[in-house]
């Protein structure tokens, strides 16, 4: 049968890790597996067929067919980028919440005053479900064009029932109609709803909304991956946090949510404790909390905007790595952090937060594979994985983290399961 896909002659392969790794830590993040001139080829069935030296892979496809021949020399090839969490569903943008925390006012004091996730509450219950559908579309195509080929995507501007189940439903259209692989998350607990106490709305997600969801995971109508609460002063609290985690664990969903953002919650011992499979922000995380998530295999989504944005302390990455956390990486797309590119939250992970570059991309992609429970299909260039690539217009990887804000010139190819779903004849040489 015809292959899908050659990518030939390429300067370095970067496959990241080549032994059925499901994630790396410590040292293993700093000497990732590469073949240098490289080719690779994707099978009929979009999964990766055959990777190794040039001259071998044309040796033995000599007179083999392909839909696609992708002539890579002088270029690179990694593969897609891994994107762990994003808030990519909700309408009225937060231009003007930009310009007041410029001014000073904090992320709390504006969620305080009634904007912040509250403002895009009220926007994302007023719009129809197909606008919701035509932004999410636009949003998840920049991502890609950036070199994201899986997506975590939360709802959580709802907070209630019918607009919950609205921003899942268009998270599951776009699951089944666009190519860029989804994980899809439930994020009810994203906030107090106005008018309701903490505990009046963690027993409606309980009562109300995650009854609810099964009924519609079980009658096929929805896909639903991850639970997340976010986990906070003035939020929900430990006790509620719990509860909500524990009820989407009996449901057959991933722990994964927001903890240790703001202030030190404990939020990464009780993930641990769960066995969450992964736990985001952690800017005030404890020595205790970074332990029981390196024994958990808990990993830390760890997101360089907001901490950039918000003017918070960093996260503290180096002693994560160093306890050996698996540390992933994520751009936490949402009206607040407004970043679609992985390529620019890698580069703030190195000169913000200490990491090396490989381990940045190590973090974005097999380790953001790990925290979406995805890795052993997504996040490294193995046989039998899926064909998520990039190919670069540039002599070494690093490019794409060390040209700032540049990912528009480096990446000249993106591919997900051997299609290639962005061509950029726009790139030009160094
Ligand atoms: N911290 C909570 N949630 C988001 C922000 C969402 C919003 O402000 O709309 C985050 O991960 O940064
Ligand atoms: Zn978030």
């Amino acid at each position: 049968m015809t292959n899908k896909l050659l990518v030939k002659n390429a300067k370095q392969v970067i496959l990241i890790c080549n032994n059925g790794e499901k994630f790396l830590t410590k040292n293993d993040m700093q000497k990732l597996c590469v073949i240098e001139d490289g080719s690779l080829v994707i099978g009929s069935d979009g999964l990766i067929k055959d990777i190794g030296p040039a001259s071998a892979i044309e040796l033995q496809y000599a007179g083999a067919s392909f839909d696609h021949v992708i002539d890579a020399t002088d270029m690179c090839v990694i593969p897609g980028l891994v994107d762990a969490h994003t808030h990519p569903v909700w309408a009225g943008d937060r231009v003007h919440e930009f310009a007041m925390k410029l001014a000073g006012a904090t992320y709390m004091d504006v969620h305080r005053a009634g904007g912040g996730i509250h403002f895009t509450v009220e926007h994302t219950r007023a719009a129809p479900a197909s606008t919701l559908l035509a932004s999410l579309t636009g949003r998840l195509a920049r991502m890609q064009r950036a070199g994201t080929t899986l997506v975590e995507c939360k709802s959580g501007y709802g907070l209630e029932l019918q607009t919950e189940l609205k921003m899942l439903e268009v998270i599951e259209a776009a699951r089944c109609t666009l190519p860029i692989n989804i994980s899809s998350t439930f994020c009810g607990a994203h906030a107090v709803p106005k008018g309701k106490t903490a505990a009046e709305a963690t027993t409606d997600i309980l009562q109300v909304q995650l009854p609810r969801l099964r009924e519609r995971m079980s009658a096929g109508a929805l896909q639903v991956d991850n639970i997340d609460v976010f986990c906070e002063q003035g939020v929900f609290d430990l006790a509620s946090t719990r509860a909500i985690l524990q009820a989407g664990l009996d449901m057959g969903l991933n722990i994964n949510f927001h903890g240790d953002e703001l202030h030190p919650m404990n939020s990464a011992q009780l993930g641990a404790e769960l066995g969450a499979l992964a736990i985001s922000h952690l800017e005030e995380v404890s020595d205790e909390g970074i332990a029981a998530m390196a024994t958990a295999k808990t990993a830390a989504v760890l997101l360089p905007t907001t901490a950039y944005i918000l003017r918070l302390p960093q996260p503290r990455a180096r002693d994560m790595l160093e306890a050996g956390v698996i540390v992933a990486l994520g751009s936490d797309f949402n009206p607040n952090a407004y970043c679609c590119s992985m390529p620019m939250v890698m580069h703030l992970a190195c000169v913000n937060m200490r990491m090396s570059m490989s381990e940045a991309l190590a973090a974005a992609t097999i380790n953001a594979a790990y925290a979406l429970g995805r890795s052993h299909t997504h996040g490294s260039l193995e046989v039998n994985k899926h064909g998520d690539l990039l190919v670069l217009n540039a002599p070494r990887w690093e490019h794409l983290i060390y040209q700032l804000g540049g990912h528009q010139e480096v990446i000249r190819y993106v591919v997900i399961k051997g299609n290639v779903v962005y061509n950029n004849d726009q790139t030009m040489d160094l």
